[in-house]
């Protein structure tokens, strides 16, 4: 007899949107961000009887995010999603575990004759903010926090030799290369028993998310790269030892290759080496390189 090994379901991509008013300074900060729910815990029957009554409807997922999000801060995304996934483990008898995802866009005040405009935004890049809050009845709420999608590039201060040389190999030795990847990074925070323990460390969240963006930001710039598997390594180590409720940090990272241009063949131009200023960028295929570093 076959049996459900494996079942989850809820909403995804609940697009939404909040405006914080401060009435004394008249500033709004806003916040645009994308949640998926998922639920799992004694939903069996619902695939296997056509038994409904125990489906939550993703719908009803999707309104409780909303009531949720007026009802409490949006502010940090990770309390934001302790506070949703665990409404539902508490809510529902039969739920027992909840996942909650955010996407959190970017929202940046504009500056406006030299001051920081009260009402208006501009999108500053494709990075998002990351959440994923797992409220588990029994356990507590396990939280990953990172960031995604952010695109650098820097023109100089990267190298790649003393790899595998044998039969296989064409790549030359590199002792200056551009290097650039989107960085796509996380944080796993130790498990909180409860909302209350996620309440209480709120601040930490907005706090590590701008040190672990610093940290790749001050290492991507200022390392002579030997790698990216030792650039990365190094943030890895910098985060955990910033934030010790931190027990574990990954970084994906794929490799963007620019490839220098032979022009000798035009009027022996020099654009090799030393003399390489145009490159052509590589879309596919590309290196990608993954670890996780823990305490
Ligand atoms: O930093 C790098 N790591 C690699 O593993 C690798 N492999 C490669 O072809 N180029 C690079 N660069």
């Amino acid at each position: 007899m076959p049996k459900v090994s494996a079942a989850r379901y809820g909403k995804d991509n609940i697009r939404l949107y909040k405006v914080d008013r401060d009435e004394a300074t008249k500033t709004h900060t806003v916040y645009e961000m994308v949640v998926c729910v998922l639920l799992e815990g004694e939903i069996e029957t619902s695939y296997t009887e056509a038994d409904n009554s125990v489906v939550v409807a993703t719908d009803s997922m999707k309104q409780t995010t909303y009531i949720m999000a007026k009802q409490h801060p949006v502010n940090p995304p990770e309390l934001f999603g302790a506070t949703l996934a665990s409404h539902f483990v508490e809510k529902y008898k039969h739920i027992h575990t909840a996942h909650v995802n955010i996407i959190q866009h970017r929202w940046t005040r504009m500056e406006v004759e030299g001051k920081p405009h009260p009402h208006s935004f501009y999108r500053d890049g494709a990075e998002k903010r990351i959440v994923q809050a797992d409220a588990i009845e029994g356990k507590g709420i396990e939280i990953r926090s990172g960031l995604s999608d952010l695109l650098v590039l820097k023109s100089t201060g990267s190298q790649f030799h003393s790899f595998v040389r044998d039969e296989y190999t064409l790549l030359p030795e590199v002792y200056d290369r551009i290097l650039s990847t989107s960085v796509d990074a996380g944080w796993k925070w130790a498990i909180f028993p409860d909302l209350a323990a996620v309440e209480k460390d709120a601040a930490k969240f907005n706090e590590t998310h701008a040190k672990a963006r610093e940290i790749t930001f001050r290492l991507f710039a200022l390392e002579e790269s030997p790698s990216v598997q030792n650039t990365m390594y190094k943030m890895c180590e910098e985060i955990l030892a910033a934030q010790p409720m931190v027990n574990d940090v990954d970084y994906s990272l794929p490799n963007k290759h620019y490839f220098e241009i032979d022009l000798s063949w035009h009027k022996g131009l020099k654009n090799t080496g030393k003399d390489a200023e145009v490159y052509a960028p590589q879309s596919d295929p590309n290196g990608l390189i993954k670890c996780t570093v823990s305490r």
